[in-house]
Parts: C-alpha cells; sequence; structure tokens
C-alpha cells in the first residue's frame, strides 16, 4: 500500500489517519468482516485463547529483525504510557504479523493482561485471536478500536483496545502500536493519543531511512515545523522525488504516485543547487518557499553530514549517490561563498559537524595522527588512510574535510569498490548528454566535479580498476575533467582523500596498483588502529551507547562485559561493535545495564571460538540479577558459571525470579525489588517463568 492509498483510507484527512468512530456504521462493518475472518479461521468464541509464546531463540531473532522499528518506537511509547500511567492499561508494540514485541503497563493491569497473554513473544494476529485491535488493525492496515464485546475470543472481553499501524516512509506496514485496558476505562481519546504517537515514531524514522537524501520539513505556519504536521518530503541528491508523508502530500495537494513524476525543482520552485546555497544562507532558521500550487510555505532541510554515533547535524555534504544532474549545475559548479561569510559558517559548522576533535576519544595513536592532520589542515595535501575495515576511516575522512576551509563545499565519496566496474568511468567523470545510449538524457557531471572546491574521497582506491587509474592520476596531476562525450575539459579543485585497506605496496609489486597513482595519493599517509589496539575502548563504547539508546537514563555495561570487550579480538572493529551494542539495547531495553546474556548468540559464539577466558573474579561481579543483601532470598546463585554459555545465565536469571517471586507469594513490586531489577524486567520474562511462582 503506497501513502496514496493511506490517504484514501483515512477519509482524506492529511492529519492522524483516523479510525472509524466506535459504533459508527463504518466501524460496525469492519468489526463484521473480521468475525467473519475469524470464523473463517475457525475459531470459535469460546475457545481458550492460544498462549504459547515464542520461544527465546525467535523472540530475539524477531526483535533484532524489528530493531528498528524497536528502537524509533521505545522511547515514544514511554512518553504514551507516561499519558495514560494508572489508568489500569498497557502500551504495546508489535511486528506487522502482530507478535508483541515489547510492552509497558500499570503493574495492576499487567497481572491481568497476562492472564491473557498480552506479552512479548505472543501472536495477536487475527488468525490467532480472532477480532482484536492489533490483528484487525493490522489486517485492514486501519487504525482500530476493539470493545469488550467486540472481541471475537469471550477471554479477551474485558478489554479495550485502540490500536494503529506504523508505516515505514513508503507506505509499507512495519508493525502495530496498540493501547489495551480494561474495558471499563475506555476513553475515546485513547485512539488519538496512540495514531500521533505512531504519525511522531513515522516522521522520526525519515532521518535514519534516508541518511543522504535530502529531507524538506515544510509547512505554512513555522510554528508547526517541528510538529506532527508538518509536511515531509524526500528527495535525492539530483532532485528526484522519493517519498512524502502524508501532510506534504496534502499540502502539495498531489497524491504520492504523482509526486512521483515531479522533481524538487517543479515542486518548490527552486533547482537543487540554489535550494543549497538557500539553506546555506538560512542555517537553522525556516525559509520561505513558494509550492507549484502557489502556496507558500516556511521550510527547513538538513542537507547532512554523516556522524560517528549516528548523529546528524546541518551541513553541506554529498555521498556517492548525491550527484546533481548537469542540468542543475553551473559549469564550474558550485564554489565556496565569499571568504568572509564562510569563516564564520565554517567556525559554526566546526562546533556542530563530525570533526577531529570529536574522534580523539583517548587514544594516543589516534591523537597522534590527528595531530599529524591539524599540521597539514588547509595545505590540500593529499591523505591517504590506512586500516582494518571497520576502524573509522570513512568518518575520519569526512572529519577532515569537515575541518578544513573546504567545509561550505561538498565531500563526495566514491566507494571504488562498490561501483560496477562498467559505471566507474562515468560515475566519476561524468558525461554528456547523449554520450551513450541509455544515459540520463540530460548528461551527468561525475563526482570528481561535484566535489569542485570540496573534498573527493576515494574509499578502497585499491579495487579501482587499472585503467582508470590512469584516468584518475591525469585528473589530480592536470586539475581537470573530461566528461565522457564532451570532446572538453573543464577544471577542477578537489581535496583528495583516499582510503584502502590493502598493502599497496604489495599491488604495486604485483603490478596491480600504479606506482605514479601512489605516490600522487600519499601525501599524508596516517593508519587508523584496530579497535583492540585501542586504549579508549570505554569512552567509545559509552558514547555509542548513548548514541543507540534513546533512553533519559545512560544505559551502563556489567564489568564482566566490558572486561570481555576489552580481550576480544574486534575483526569487524567499530562497525561490529556498534551493530553489537545497537542488538544488546534491544535485548537490555534501555532501562538495565548491558549483561552477557543481552549479548547476541553469534558473537558469544565467536569469543568461544577465540578462545576467550575471563577471570573467575568478573565471574563473580555477574550484575545480572543484584539481590538487596539483607533481603537476598536463597536462589540459585551464580557462584561460577561458564562464562560464556548465555543460556545458562538466563537460566540462572530466571531460576533467581522464580525464587523471588515464590517466596513474595507472586508479588511482582517486591520480587523486583528484592532482586535490584524493574518491574517489566520480570514482566519481559514472565512466559519464560513456571506457573507455580504466581502464588
Ligand atoms: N571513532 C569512532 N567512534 C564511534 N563509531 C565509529 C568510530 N569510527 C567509526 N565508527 C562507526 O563504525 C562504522 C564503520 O566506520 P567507517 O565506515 O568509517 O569505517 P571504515 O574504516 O571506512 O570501514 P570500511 O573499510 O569497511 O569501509 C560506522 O558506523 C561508524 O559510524
Amino acid at each position: 500500500m503506497t501513502p496514496n492509498d493511506r490517504t484514501a483510507k483515512g477519509g482524506g484527512s492529511y492529519g492522524p489517519l483516523n479510525s472509524p468512530s466506535l459504533n459508527s456504521p463504518e466501524h460496525e462493518s469492519l468489526i463484521g468482516s473480521s468475525r467473519q475472518r475469524s470464523q473463517a479461521y475457525g475459531l470459535r468464541e469460546m475457545d481458550a485463547p492460544d498462549f504459547s509464546v515464542a520461544g527465546r531463540g525467535l523472540l530475539n531473532q524477531t526483535l533484532e529483525e524489528n530493531s528498528f522499528l524497536y528502537q524509533h518506537a521505545a522511547p515514544v511509547m514511554e512518553t504514551l504510557y507516561q499519558q495514560i500511567a494508572n489508568t489500569q492499561s498497557m502500551v504495546l508494540l508489535t511486528t506487522r504479523s502482530g507478535m508483541v514485541l515489547h510492552s509497558l503497563g500499570d503493574a495492576d493491569f499487567l497481572e491481568k493482561a497476562s492472564q491473557v497473554a498480552l506479552a512479548p513473544g505472543v501472536d495477536w494476529s487475527e488468525k490467532s485471536k480472532g477480532t482484536n485491535a492489533i490483528g484487525t488493525a493490522l489486517t485492514e492496515e486501519h487504525p482500530v478500536v476493539v470493545h469488550g464485546s467486540q472481541h471475537f475470543l469471550e477471554a479477551n472481553r474485558f478489554l479495550t483496545c485502540s490500536c494503529t499501524p506504523i508505516f515505514d516512509p513508503y507506505g509499507k506496514v512495519m508493525g502495530a502500536l496498540d493501547v489495551t485496558g480494561d474495558h471499563r476505562s475506555y476513553h475515546q481519546h485513547t485512539m488519538a493519543l496512540a495514531r500521533m504517537s505512531a504519525q511522531m515514531i513515522e516522521n522520526h524514522m525519515y532521518a535514519d531511512v534516508f541518511p543522504k537524501e535530502i529531507i524538506v520539513r515544510f509547512h505554512a505556519r513555522a510554528e508547526f515545523l517541528g510538529t506532527l504536521m508538518e509536511g515531509i518530503a524526500v528527495f535525492t541528491g539530483d532532485g528526484r522525488f522519493v517519498t512524502a508523508n502524508r501532510s506534504a502530500q496534502f499540502q502539495l495537494t498531489l497524491s504520492a504516485n504523482a509526486l512521483g513524476a515531479h522533481t524538487f525543482s517543479s515542486l518548490f520552485g527552486v533547482s537543487i543547487s540554489q535550494f543549497h546555497d538557500r539553506v546555506r544562507t538560512a542555517g537553522t532558521r525556516p525559509m520561505n518557499l513558494c509550492l507549484h500550487n502557489g502556496v507558500t510555505v516556511c521550510c527547513i532541510s538538513d542537507v547532512k553530514s554523516r556522524m560517528p554515533f549516528g548523529g546528524m547535524h546541518f551541513g553541506a555534504t554529498a555521498s556517492a549517490s548525491d550527484e546533481p544532474a548537469a542540468d542543475t549545475q553551473a559549469k564550474a559548479p558550485a564554489k565556496a561563498d565569499a571568504p568572509s561569510t564562510a569563516a564564520s559558517r565554517d567556525a559554526q559548522r566546526r562546533e556542530s559537524l563530525s570533526s577531529l576533535r570529536y574522534l580523539d576519544t583517548g587514544d594516543t595513536q589516534v591523537a597522534a595522527v590527528i595531530q599529524k592532520l591539524y599540521k597539514v589542515r588547509g595545505r590540500d595535501i593529499p591523505v591517504m588512510i590506512l586500516g582494518e575495515t571497520g576502524t573509522g576511516k570513512d568518518l575520519l575522512a569526512q572529519a577532515i574535510h569537515n575541518d578544513s576551509p573546504r567545509a561550505g563545499n561538498n565531500f563526495v565519496s566514491v566507494n571504488c569498490a562498490s561501483i560496477p566496474e562498467t559505471l566507474i568511468e562515468s560515475e566519476l567523470f561524468g558525461y554528456e548528454e547523449g554520450a551513450f545510449t541509455g544515459a540520463k538524457r540530460k548528461g551527468s557531471v561525475g563526482k570528481v566535479l561535484f566535489a569542485n572546491g570540496g573534498t573527493l574521497f576515494l574509499d578502497e582506491i585499491g579495487d579501482m580498476p587499472k585503467h582508470l587509474q590512469a584516468r584518475l592520476l591525469r585528473v589530480l596531476q592536470e586539475r581537470k575533467v573530461s566528461p565522457l562525450g564532451a570532446g572538453k575539459e573543464v577544471e577542477v579543485d578537489v581535496a583528495v582523500i583516499c582510503a584502502t585497506n590493502k598493502n599497496l605496496k604489495d599491488m604495486i609489486a604485483r603490478g596491480e596498483f600504479r606506482e605514479d597513482l601512489y605516490y600522487r595519493l600519499n601525501g599524508l599517509v596516517v593508519r587508523l588502529p584496530a579497535l583492540r589496539e585501542r586504549q579508549d575502548l570505554e569512552v567509545v563504547t559509552r558514547k555509542i551507547l548513548a548514541s543507540v539508546c534513546h533512553s533519559p537514563t545512560p544505559i551502563g555495561i556489567s564489568n564482566q562485559v566490558m572486561n570481555l570487550f576489552h580481550q576480544f579480538p574486534w575483526p569487524g572493529n567499530f562497525r561490529q561493535l556498534y551493530n553489537l551494542l545497537r542488538t544488546a539495547v534491544v535485548m537490555v531495553g534501555c532501562n538495565e545495564d548491558i549483561q552477557m546474556h543481552h549479548l547476541p548468540d553469534d558473537f558469544l559464539e565467536e569469543v568461544q571460538m577465540a578462545d576467550l577466558v575471563l577471570p573467575r573474579a568478573s565471574v563473580k561481579q555477574m550484575e545480572v540479577i543484584r539481590p538487596a543483601p539483607e533481603q537476598a532470598p536463597a536462589m540459585t546463585a551464580p557462584s561460577a558459571p561458564p562464562p560464556f554459555a548465555s543460556t545458562k545465565l538466563e537460566n540462572v536469571a530466571l531460576g533467581a525470579m522464580a525464587q523471588a517471586l515464590r517466596s513474595t507469594g507472586g508479588n511482582v513490586s517486591v520480587a523486583a525489588k528484592m532482586l535490584g531489577v524493574s518491574r517489566n524486567t520480570i514482566y519481559r520474562k514472565k512466559a519464560l517463568l513456571p506457573a507455580d511462582v504466581w502464588g
């Protein structure tokens, strides 16, 4: 379904999708169709609900697959929950198939909800539970309230549920957000709250789904920018329409399908390069643009820079995919503004962008690299960055650019390994209109010219085909480019940074890399240390954690895990650490410290294969369960469990929870206090605990 279809289903409203009001004819017909489907699935009203919970492996896998959804939804769920706290309700997040991923709720109500298995790992699709808000909203791809007796299964009729699908920026359902409560506590505003929360999640996703594209946020009234009402439209670097949210479609008075035929300039009346200039001048202030339909809107755009730890800030950055079509570029592409304004802008930008200073987090090798780079700053000396995969070469290149006087112009990154060999020439050097059959109608300026005035970053330079190495060398020596089929040369002024994890000298010896190009590129050679060599592992771990966990309380990491991190060889370097922490944060839910059992099994397998042994002392420091000293129940304490057996640790944790619950007659609040964990931690494991623990 496209956003356009959603518009049709939403009855023409471009605000939050409306659900048909309770007991209206539309609502009754929707419930009626759902009941028919429930019967067709072979369900009977008096059936006991299917309580089965996905096994731990499947739940973990599902969490991992849905980690993007979870990360965006979890903080919004917290806010939503705060608004409905103490109303005998809970908030649930599900996958698009209806499996519950995460739940937050009032302790009393959670007890009741657990009786009908409203818990992570349980399937609430229509097929499994018949008419219910989650299953029905997902089937209808529309917000739905299912109240009391409208539930198909008798067992669920004490509930009132308001659920709305969550759509990805392309209009595909990716999950659902549900508020469920006791049917006596039904409130008509609950659905609106749920829908607004879902819209908040949807709007927040744009920046992460489109890290390289141009995102324009606009509204006729400046005060609506940054709110749920703002229009969001996404364009490629050369101005092609990608997608837009419902508000944008409404303001542009065009459906998503119709928008597909438009470009940035046909909708906003200015070319992308003019727009960039205006963004630079306006800074973070909204600027006025006139839409194609004559409506004037206030607009902001974050033309982005790739930041370490996932941050995004204002800046002029282009990546390999941001190449402008030749028609939007002047013959000599964008130069820096006048030096005086450029200087003050650069100063501001340096504060906000990924900068060398930002990468200096306490490792002496990195500090030495940064010192060297400061010395050549602004000298246009070619920099060659060496380092294993994932050590941050790309990030360093970006920081060098952002800290240079060229920061006001484009940073163009070309991954020589990922462009097909047949395309690399035209991608780099551009082509003239009609240069070859099938070429874009207007031709293309190519990455090198697009970087004019800025920085060209040649990543994986060792993978550049030999015949193109000669052409690149000529460009670097003569500072001129001749696009394919152009028959003329265009002057170009770029700073060049290249990176590789190959040994270029060996390649030269084997005749695979040109020696003359090597010496042209290696003005200053710097090597980024592997993560296992760095002394600032703890600092970077905490920084990454802060960036991947959006919880107001910083997430911690247990000593045991940190000890393991210190011993692990990190073959994938930062990339591996980043992905690992992102997954662990999903497992831990931003409320506790990361423990061994939150680490993914494949990582623990790697650990075992690397034959690492943790000191026994660190095993004893295990903080999975931290009982209050005086009240510690006689639990199956982990005197010395095998270091990396995550399942065993999980069992220890479950054993402790079971004992604590038994000793408190099933009182979750007291048990949680005894164990030093949150109530939600226990509820999350509820399905894995034996039935007799509940008193
Ligand atoms: N100093 C750092 N602190 C935190 N995260 C970092 C750091 N350096 C890199 N990263 C993160 O690690 C990942 C890989 O970084 P990057 O792409 O710069 O590495 P690379 O050396 O260019 O990798 P490759 O050789 O595979 O292209 C990115 O997600 C990046 O944000």
